[in-house]
């Protein structure tokens, strides 16, 4: 257990309401989270606060197709003007219990620490998904920095050691895995309902998959030199390589 930073001072947290042992801090760098992609189209998710940080997490999940419920007595224009134009629900007033019922998830962004503790335990009740935005003691899931390029996202989390890090770092992966990855996920995309069909086992999915990869010539440096076409070429080869190899068997 680390020395207490704020010894005889108030949490940071300022929902123990006690004095800082550090033990969220500690509890946090102890916990093994199970990072997951949550398919979120059609789903409810519910953002309580429509402030800055609001309409941050409102913009964030309906970049992923979900339909979300803010509730919150005030907002910010761009959070008015998004209920206007019907992208979101909000209704304007202050958060209750119910509010929770049918939603998948909920993210608070309040600036009230007595609403935000209540949010958490009402969830947790439910056993469903909430963050309450940067009180890591109260969230059973926390949001990773992420880098996305089309079917491509690569999330970056230190759990809650270091967020600055984790952007920093989007920054600096970002340069590393650009646009040519996510167009040779989507042409590898293309030839999964092929390989489905036709390749037997899953060994033999994945010593096709792998062969391209991994292969030489490198796909990712035909696709940086803008050399499609001849990444497309392997591909059909490999497949009429394994077509031939089958019909051997
Ligand atoms: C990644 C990102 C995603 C997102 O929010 O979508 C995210 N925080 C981001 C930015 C950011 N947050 C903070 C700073 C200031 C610099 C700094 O403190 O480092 C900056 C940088 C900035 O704003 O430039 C302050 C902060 N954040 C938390 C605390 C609480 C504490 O430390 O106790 C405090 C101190 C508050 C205070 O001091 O009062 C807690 C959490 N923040 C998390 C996520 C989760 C852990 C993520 C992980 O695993 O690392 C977790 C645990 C819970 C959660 O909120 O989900 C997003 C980057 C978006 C992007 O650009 O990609
Ligand atoms: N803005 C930031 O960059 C930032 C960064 C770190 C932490 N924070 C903290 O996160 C919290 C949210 O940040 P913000 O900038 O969006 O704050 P904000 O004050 O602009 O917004 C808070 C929102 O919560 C709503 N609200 C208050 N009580 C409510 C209740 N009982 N039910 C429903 N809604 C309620 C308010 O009407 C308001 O829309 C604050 O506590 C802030 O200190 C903000």
């Amino acid at each position: 257990m680390p020395a207490a930073a704020y010894p005889g001072k108030e949490c940071v947290c300022q929902f123990k309401r006690g004095i800082c042992d550090q033990t969220c801090v500690q509890d946090m760098l102890d916990t093994p989270f199970y990072i997951a992609c949550l398919k979120l189209r059609d789903r409810v998710g519910l953002v309580v606060g429509g402030g800055e940080l609001g309409l941050e997490k409102t913009e964030g999940l309906l970049a992923c197709d979900a339909n979300v419920v803010v509730v919150s007595p005030e907002v910010l224009p761009e959070v008015e003007r998004l209920a206007e134009e019907g992208s979101v629900v909000w209704l304007k007033r202050e958060y209750e219990p119910s509010d929770l019922e049918g939603k998948f998830l909920v993210i608070a962004c309040t600036d009230d620490t007595d609403t935000n503790i209540r949010i958490f335990e009402d969830a947790e009740r439910r056993a469903m998904l909430a963050n309450i935005v940067d009180v890591p003691p109260l969230c059973n899931f926390i949001l990773p920095a992420i880098v996305r390029t089309g079917p491509l996202a690569i999330a970056i989390s230190t759990a809650g050691a270091s967020p600055a890090l984790a952007k920093r770092m989007k920054d600096e992966i970002s340069g590393m895995f650009g646009e040519e990855y996510a167009r040779l996920a989507v042409i590898l995309n293309d030839t999964r309902g092929w390989a489905k069909g036709t390749l037997p086992t899953y060994q033999d999915r994945k010593a096709f998959f792998e062969g391209i990869v991994n292969g030489d010539p490198d796909p990712i440096a035909l696709l940086r030199e803008g050399r499609e076409d001849e990444l497309h070429a392997i591909v059909a080869d490999a497949r009429r390589a394994a077509e031939a190899q089958l019909q051997q068997a």
